[in-house]
């Protein structure tokens, strides 16, 4: 997969060059390049942003500059990406949207900052055919997505073959099968006082999976009843009801 980011703030996605990622960079699973979007501006104080039209407080981002940057971006490569745009107001950006994008060759993540890009940016690339996502990755408003393409780049990339040492803990995520995960433990035994549930440690494997199944219903039911509520029919077993 080749990824590419296109931001004012190069430096602010360095951390995908460590640990697990830069990992996976390294073994060739990956392509990351990052680009600074002031090298497609030409004038002396490489403005990338304007008033907005309208009024109205902050400023925006520049077709112009965007446009010459994507036009550039996309000439890197023959292979058509996704185009990600961070954005407030996108739509969410979960885990079966990980699992949607870890399928694709290439991806460009397009980091706004200010009160974001011009809209025409978005349009134009759409109107050329070529897919865009703008997504957001909760309630809340950042200075800029940067920020939140190191959450998504991660949640992609831990999904890809071979990236991940024990490919069965991507299968048994938090939200994998519609549940969040249960409590997890190990030594010691005993810790300040607080013990590990026994049937942890008692080899019975039938009991274990049904103790962890009942700790994730109840987690979920406690803290996300919206989850519980989207599971289709099929995903409960009657031991699950009885719970
Ligand atoms: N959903 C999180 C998120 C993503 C992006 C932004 C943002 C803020 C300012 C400018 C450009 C993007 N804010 C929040």
């Amino acid at each position: 997969m080749r990824i590419d980011v296109i931001t004012i703030f190069p430096g602010y996605l360095a951390p995908l060059r460590e640990a697990l990622l830069g990992r996976a960079i390294a073994a060739g699973l990956v392509d990351l390049d990052v680009h600074d979007l002031r090298d497609w501006t030409h004038d002396v104080h490489q403005a990338v942003d304007d008033a907005p039209y309208g009024g109205g407080p902050g400023m925006v981002m520049r077709p112009q500059v965007w446009g010459e940057a994507l036009d550039a971006v996309l000439a890197r490569d023959a292979r058509t990406p996704r185009i990600v745009v961070p954005t407030p107001a996108g739509r969410p950006f979960t885990q079966a949207t990980a699992q949607e994008w870890a399928g694709a060759e290439r991806l460009l993540f397009a980091c706004g900052r200010y009160e974001g890009i011009d809209q025409r940016v978005v349009d134009d690339a759409r109107g050329r055919g070529l897919p865009v996502d703008e997504v957001s990755i909760g309630d809340y408003v950042l200075v800029g997505g940067e920020a939140a393409v190191l959450v998504m780049v991660e949640a992609v990339v831990r999904l890809l073959p071979g990236v991940l040492g024990n490919p069965a803990s991507a299968e048994q995520d938090s939200f994998s099968d519609g549940l969040l995960e249960g409590p997890a433990y190990t030594r010691p035994e005993t810790w300040r006082g607080l013990a590990v549930p026994e049937v942890l440690r008692s080899g019975n494997h039938a009991a274990i999976a049904r103790w962890r199944r009942d700790r994730a219903l109840e987690r979920t039911a406690q803290r996300r009843p919206d989850l519980l509520a989207a599971l289709p029919e099929r995903a409960l077993d009657k031991a699950d009801r009885a719970f």
